[in-house]
């Protein structure tokens, strides 16, 4: 059973439509991701799912249970719901242990079982020494850790993360996220994540939803959504992207500037298709001699890699490489093995098998 269905879902505010016809499912324990610009209507759809937002038309279920529709409107509280915020949320004044056990006092009144409850979830969040300490006494991360807790407290069925990472530094936040991620698999816990970050997006989830203007435009694994964008939109937002004019040879075949390129996939467009190849910058390879078809003409050194620009044919390409080039270097550009995504003209869609 889906830990979450939500079918053709509308919501408005002032009357203005902001998710329209909306559908998106959550398979059990399964993490997804709401990733788009600022705007798109990912808050949104969270608040319809958590009940903190009327629903104009279409339905939410949750672990199978409806939510809403024929004059049903499950309250909040009773969805078996866990948020957490960009912002934590979390109350000043009392401790951490009591933030906590803040989450589980409406439905538990044995002070005894809060108090074994609160020590579990610490220790789940590696917070078991510092029950006593106040919010302003820890870190971000720390901080959102105690979020968390509060939120598992309850043992709930779905976790709602509102740009959970948005706050922690930088040196931190892959390791909470990876942290978070154990914590909610562990648990058997099915979540939804809302973020602008594609690294985030890609580190956090197993599907991600990519959001454009109220609605989705794609839906899948990060790393599918990462190599065969369905169109130039996803592919763009996702990453830098070459485009390559290209005409389709054979089912497997592109003939571009620099030559035949071969698919590891078979296309789908006919022979003689024209279009776009889209070539990530990790896909194209480079080797230097000096009856090479293309130049090196920029570089910058980033640490992790080295962005190279290439000039081939009539082509300008962009390319990382692990390590920099000599300068102006002539080198043999080469497409490596793949699945190539491929657009026709005009339509801007993917045509891949
Ligand atoms: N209470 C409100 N009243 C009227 N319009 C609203 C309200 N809340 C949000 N909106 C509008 O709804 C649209 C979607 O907002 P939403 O908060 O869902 O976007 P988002 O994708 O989560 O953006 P961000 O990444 O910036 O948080 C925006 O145009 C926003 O201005």
């Amino acid at each position: 059973m889906a830990a979450l269905d939500v079918k053709n879902l509308r919501c408005s505010y002032n009357g203005k439509a902001i998710l329209d016809n909306l559908s998106l499912q959550v398979d059990d324990n399964e993490i997804m991701c709401l990733l788009g610009a600022s705007g798109c209507g990912k808050t949104t759809l969270l608040k319809a799912i958590a009940g903190l937002l009327p629903v104009t038309q279409g339905e939410i279920q949750i672990h199978g249970q409806p939510m809403n529709g024929h004059g049903l409107a499950v309250v909040p509280e009773r969805r078996n719901i866990g948020m957490i915020f960009q912002d934590y949320a979390l109350f000043p004044h009392l401790s951490v242990a009591r933030n906590v056990a803040f989450g589980l006092q409406c439905k538990e009144s044995n002070k005894a079982v809060i108090k074994r409850r609160v020590a579990e979830v610490l220790a789940l969040v590696n917070l078991a020494e510092l029950g006593e300490r106040y919010p302003h006494q820890l870190s971000g991360g720390q901080q959102q850790r105690v979020a968390i807790a509060r939120a598992m407290i309850g043992k709930p069925q779905l976790m709602l993360l509102d740009e959970p990472f948005s706050n922690i530094d930088t040196q931190v936040r892959m390791r909470l996220i990876s942290e978070i991620r154990d914590l909610l698999k562990g648990q058997g816990i099915a979540a939804i994540f809302v973020t602008h970050s594609k690294e985030e997006a890609f580190a956090f989830s197993d599907r991600l939803a990519l959001f454009r203007s109220g609605h989705i435009e794609q839906v899948g694994r990060p790393q599918v959504l990462y190599q065969q964008p369905e169109n130039r939109f996803v592919a763009d937002f996702l990453g830098l992207a070459n485009y390559v004019p290209a005409t389709v040879i054979d089912s497997q075949t592109v003939l571009t500037p620099m030559g035949p390129v071969a698919s590891q996939a078979v296309l789908n467009a006919a022979p003689g298709t024209t279009g776009q190849l889209m070539l990530r910058p990790r896909q194209i390879q480079l080797s230097l001699t000096e009856q090479g078809n293309g130049c090196v003409v920029e570089q910058q050194f980033l640490g992790t890699h080295t962005r190279c620009v290439v000039e081939c044919q009539s082509l300008r390409l962009e390319v990382s490489t692990n390590e920099p080039l000599p300068a102006v270097s002539q080198v043999h550009v080469k497409v490596l093995p793949h699945a190539l995504t491929f657009f026709p003209e005009r339509q801007g869609q993917r045509a891949v098998a």
